[in-house]
């Protein structure tokens, strides 16, 4: 085999280049460039309104952006091509602070809803397909329950399941246990690390630190609205480069 051939590049599932995006006069992203490869798990970590969830929001087609360019699994994104932005939506899955969870359905109807009107899986398939899901987020017992049973440990571990179930090639988790009591914390955790460990790629917006240094294989700083400081979570914690790293790594510990 040819060196070029052992070296030849992995594509990326999401490749952003150049994006800026504003809201009115304020902007938010000041030109962002990152690559992330198939399985990697990417940390993004910063001050409060350094632009990380309209980051995610972005990458998932929930807001649009003026500038730059971005691609998901080899697909542009295209804001303004209804197809196009369904088709994307289909292979982002996201995971937000609150776990949006449909209250009038069962857990099993939660998690099979999207596959059968979007995907057009039977219905056979896709109980199937929540009930291993559900198994794999520790809940193969909740199927028939309704949400407002669960905690919230347990509704947002839900929230997975479903995501999971479009078949997504990449995760995105924004700040997915905030609104967790602490005690809960620890069970959505570990079901996003074994994922991290079966190879999803997985791009988190998160306030756990410890978590993001076990579990990521790259972190991004981010500080007003720009890729200030990147690199393997032993660099980004614990020799970083920059005063505003480093600012913002011990006003963490304060
Ligand atoms: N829908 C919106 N309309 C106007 N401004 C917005 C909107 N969403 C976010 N912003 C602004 O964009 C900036 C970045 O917000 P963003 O939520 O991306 O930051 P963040 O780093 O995720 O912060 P946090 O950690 O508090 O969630 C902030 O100044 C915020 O006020």
């Amino acid at each position: 085999m040819s060196l070029a051939a052992e070296t030849a590049p992995v594509a990326p599932i999401v490749e952003i280049a150049g994006l800026r995006k504003s809201y009115g006069t304020n902007e938010v992203l000041k030109g962002i460039d990152l690559k992330v490869a198939p399985g990697e798990v990417v940390a993004i970590i910063g001050k409060s309104g350094s632009g990380k969830s309209t980051l995610l929001r972005c990458i998932n087609g929930l807001e649009e952006f003026q500038d730059g360019s971005l691609t998901v699994d080899g697909k542009p994104l295209l804001t303004d091509s209804p197809g196009a932005m369904r088709e994307l939506r289909q292979r982002v899955g996201m995971i937000f602070q609150s776990f949006n969870l449909f209250p009038h359905l069962t857990v099993g109807r939660n998690v099979m809803l999207a596959p059968t009107l979007v995907k057009k899986r039977g219905k056979a398939e896709a109980e199937a397909q929540a009930k291993a899901l559900l198994e794999r987020v520790g809940l193969a017992d909740k199927f028939d329950a309704m949400p407002d049973q669960l905690s919230g440990g347990q509704q947002q571990r839900v929230a997975i399941a479903r995501a999971l179930a479009m078949e997504p090639a990449v995760l995105l988790c924004d700040e997915i246990t905030s609104a967790l009591d602490p005690e809960l914390v620890g069970e959505v955790l570990r079901v996003v690390e074994r994922l991290a460990t079966e190879g999803m790629t997985l791009l988190m917006v998160t306030h756990e630190m410890a978590f993001a240094r076990k579990v990521s294989s790259r972190v991004v700083f981010m500080h007003l609205g720009r890729v200030h400081e990147i690199g393997p979570p032993s660099e980004i914690f614990g020799n970083p480069q920059t005063p505003e790293l480093k600012q913002f790594l011990s006003s963490i510990h304060e």
